[in-house]
């Protein structure tokens, strides 16, 4: 139910804002999310703050994000008006799900959902795409044995070849010149995404990599899928014409690459840093980095727990995701890579849809709002060590899996992830799959305490670049 106005008991604090640029002054531009953070110390979990002329509302911890995407969902549904997201919201991807407002969104999230079940996607057909190509990314590794590799670039073509084999049932090689530049470009986009800079109608150059993005997605991809469909291609004035095409598949790219990725390489850190996580102390302790970078370790003996799990229920079959429920360290894990992780601090801008009433609070219909995930991810009162990697967090004292309400990586609400099953697949068979092939071990040189967290600047936030040596198991 929505709360009216007349409810309102409450004035938002703020921080005193300068002529023009607002509260910009005070934020840390590398890392807003940790500015909002230490704002709600003080100001409580609904407080506004002045982004240049914008108005924003931020929404801090798990009951406050939850009273008004949850139990308010309809007053803030809407998405806000990015001035270079804008730029994609004029004629073509008037009807993108990620930057539409209106009634747009809507109509083009059940198209999405329901061209992917067209599509005669059964969860059993996705899985299938993303076991294959799970084999191609392990070959792909086990064939540079030796060399250095960009293990970012690898993980973005593989989960970008699952969004390409789900639309067309093809796949791109890992080097394709014209694929690799169009990760790189999904890539520089999101980068800048991040930066505070795309409030303004002057983020050029994000621009610039936004649109480029969009039309080469729209060329590698929009003729072939539309062999699926050719009555449509000539119908403009139906929801499935050329451009919304455009748009859903651009979005999908957009939304579906990076998050997975990002997330994947995370894990691949976090295990490298904490290694009794993955494996058994006593395997810790054998000489590594410079004799197993890329040759075989011995058996394991003992019980590492991850890759124990995974030897244990998997043996040498390729990971399926009927065995999730048989490995619960390895599903308490991803789920506590996902949380640690927190790679969309600040969710993506929301909107209020009508004047609404928040916990006593009175916000005007079309006011930006900031669901601050990070606030609910590491929300001391839901979380027994919200700043440490701690897989407890999602197991009970028998070491049985337990879902926990404030995991909230993929938002919630009206406009919670889309690819959420399909993100919670790749996770689980990707990881399972490097895991199952490889031991993770911090460089020559370099004590695995030693390996840095802090994110990298980003609409997702990632790990900063470093490097890691994956030794084949036996
Ligand atoms: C680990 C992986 C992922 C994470 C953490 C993630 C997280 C999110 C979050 C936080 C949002 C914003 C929700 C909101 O506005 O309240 C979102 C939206 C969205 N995501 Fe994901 N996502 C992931 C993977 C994917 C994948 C694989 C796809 C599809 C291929 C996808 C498609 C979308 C779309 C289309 C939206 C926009 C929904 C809308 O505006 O209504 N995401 N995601």
């Amino acid at each position: 139910c929505t709360y009216p106005a007349r409810w309102a008991t409450r004035t938002l604090q703020s921080p005193r804002p300068l002529p023009v640029i607002g509260n910009l002054h005070i934020m840390d531009l590398k890392r807003p999310s940790r500015t909002l953070l230490e704002l709600s110390e003080t100001y409580g979990p609904v407080f506004s703050i002045q982004m240049g002329f914008t108005k924003t509302v931020v929404l801090s911890g798990y009951e406050m994000v939850k009273e008004a995407l949850v139990n308010q969902a309809d007053a803030f549904a809407e998405r806000a008006e990015v001035p270079a997201f804008e730029e994609l919201s004029r004629g073509n991807g008037d009807f993108s799900i990620l930057f539409s407002h209106g009634e747009n969104w809507k109509v083009m999230r059940r198209f999405t959902l329901s061209t992917l079940r067209d599509l005669g996607m059964g969860k059993r057909v996705i899985e299938d795409h993303i076991v294959e190509e799970c084999g191609h990314l392990i070959e792909n590794i086990d064939s540079q044995k030796g060399k250095p590799i960009d293990l970012t670039m690898i993980m973005n073509a593989a989960v970008a070849n699952v969004i390409v084999s789900i639309l067309l049932g093809e796949r791109f090689s890992y080097t394709d010149p014209q694929f690799t530049r169009l990760l790189h470009l999904i890539n520089e986009t999101i980068k800048l995404a991040g930066t505070p800079s795309v409030m303004f109608p002057l983020a050029l150059q994000y621009r610039f990599y936004l649109v480029n993005t969009y039309y080469l997605t729209g060329n590698l991809l929009v003729l072939i899928f539309f062999s699926f469909f050719p009555q449509e291609k000539s119908d403009t004035k139906s929801y499935f014409n050329n451009d919304n095409f455009k748009s859903l598949i651009s979005n999908l790219f957009s939304a579906g690459m990076d998050t997975t990725s990002t997330t994947l390489c995370w894990g691949i850190l976090l295990m490298t840093k904490y290694p009794k996580i993955q494996w058994s102390p006593g395997e810790s302790h054998k000489k590594h980095p410079n004799e197993i970078m890329r040759t075989h370790l011995p058996p394991p003996s003992l019980g590492p727990p991850f890759q124990e799990e995974i030897e244990k229920v998997l043996g040498s079959n390729p990971p399926r995701m009927e065995y999730r429920s048989k490995m619960p360290y390895t599903d308490a894990v991803i789920h506590e890579i996902q949380r640690f992780a927190n790679i969309l601090p600040m969710n993506l801008p929301h909107a209020t849809t009508m004047d609404v009433t928040l916990k006593g609070y009175f916000i005007p219909k079309g006011t930006y709002i900031i669901p601050l995930l990070a606030s609910v991810l590491q929300d001391k009162s839901e979380w027994e060590k919200p700043d440490a990697f701690y897989p407890e967090h999602f197991l009970d004292a028998e070491g049985k899996f337990v879902k926990k309400e404030a995991f909230m990586p993929f938002s919630a609400g009206r406009r919670r992830c889309v690819g959420e099953t399909l993100a919670k697949m790749e996770l689980f068979l990707f990881f399972t799959s490097l895991l199952q092939r490889f031991s993770l071990h911090s460089a020559p040189g370099v004590s695995s305490s030693d390996l840095d967290l802090t994110p990298e600047v980003g609409l997702t936030s990632g790990p900063l670049p470093h490097k890691i040596c994956m030794a084949a198991r036996a």
